[in-house]
């Protein structure tokens, strides 16, 4: 017999961005804008997919939406029969730039799923089960680094291991901010995998491997280091051809001194700004002056060098991650 459901619930999940340069499948980060769900349970068995914001005119509002399969793998995995669903989607992630839709989508869904069971974490502050849902979510979306953060917040080391999905949640330097620039036009992340080799030199595999650990000591302490830390030799060339433009923006914004790298499977492109580096005096201590003017300046400079066609926004890291936001733990 099922058990009695919530009857609505409210989930956000943040966008995120994988990859960082050299971290390719492990390495994530969680940026301050969100999607947005709404479930509540029916009285039949329909599912009802309302959508607005992103997306609205291009995804199905099947059973095949990826927030209702989502949905349903919850359910079977509580052993559950999944009831009749009114599901309304505000996005605001856009679709197939490498920003994490995709992941956006699969963890609300799940998050949504495990709302409506009543199922709880109970060490956890506001309840959410949080490493329940990043298990179901990586198997769903097949690697783990934009559900990484997704689910947890923060700067995120993601793996496969013993027993299955792991995920290591921090919160990197306040010095860095991340920019995102955005084009118009779309990349799958299916059709950005498919162009990369079944195999690469060592010598990159290793240049890759030391960059990566380098990455990570510059989120924490030492952002200076963000430059050489986020040269990547595992994917982005490999994908070039299927995204000119974001490749020449990024060998433009690099020759002026920015972390600049492709985000996600792309096309849209990331720059981790090291604010002391772009502040004023005093930035060394913690105070970096205006934060929000320098992004301002930066986004000039970066403006300056994109043309039109690109969407240039300066972003907080979201520390907290999935949040179901009703009914509040
Ligand atoms: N909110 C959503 N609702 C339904 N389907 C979605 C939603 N978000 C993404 N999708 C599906 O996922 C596809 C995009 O996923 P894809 O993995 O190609 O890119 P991404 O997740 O935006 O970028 P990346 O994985 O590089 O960060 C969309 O074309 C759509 O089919
Ligand atoms: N690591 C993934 C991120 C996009 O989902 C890729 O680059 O294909």
């Amino acid at each position: 017999m099922s058990k009695p459901y919530r009857t609505t619930v409210t989930v956000q999940t943040p966008a995120t961005s994988a990859n960082l340069g050299p971290g390719f499948d492990a390495l994530g980060l969680a940026l301050e804008f969100h999607d947005e769900i709404e479930a509540t349970v029916r009285a039949d068995d329909r599912v009802v997919v309302t959508v607005e914001g992103e997306g609205a005119d291009t995804v199905p509002l099947d059973e095949s939406h990826l927030v209702v399969r989502a949905l349903r793998t919850a359910f079977e995995a509580a052993g559950e029969r999944m009831p009749g669903i009114d599901l309304h989607c505000r996005n605001r992630i856009p679709h197939a730039r490498g920003l994490g839709s995709s992941s956006s989508a699969i963890t609300a869904g799940i998050t949504a799923g495990a709302a409506l069971l009543g199922r709880r974490d109970e060490k956890q502050p506001d309840g959410v089960d949080r490493d329940w849902i990043f298990s179901l979510a990586a198997d769903l979306e097949g690697h783990p680094d934009n559900v990484a953060p997704c689910v947890y917040g923060g700067f995120t080391v993601a793996w496969r291991g013993d027993g299955g999905w792991h995920a290591l949640s921090t919160a990197p330097s306040p010095r860095i901010r991340p920019i995102v620039c955005v084009p118009d036009g779309g990349l799958s992340t299916e059709r950005a995998r498919g162009l990369l080799p079944e195999s690469v030199p060592h010598a990159d595999a290793a240049f890759s491997a030391g960059r990566a650990a380098l990455l990570t000591a510059a989120v924490f302490g030492h952002p200076e280091l963000l430059f050489p830390a986020t040269e990547d030799r595992l994917h982005q060339e490999y994908r070039a051809e299927a995204m000119p433009e974001s490749v020449q923006l990024i060998r433009s914004l690099r020759a002026s001194g920015f972390a600049a790298v492709v985000s996600g499977a792309g096309p849209t492109v990331l720059v981790l700004a090291d604010l002391a580096e772009h502040g004023v005096a005093g930035a060394q201590s913690g105070a970096y002056g205006d934060r929000d003017q320098i992004s301002l300046d930066l986004v000039d400079s970066i403006q300056g060098r994109t043309g039109t066609g690109w969407h240039i926004r300066p972003l907080r890291i979201d520390q907290a991650g999935v949040r179901v936001t009703s009914p509040r733990s």
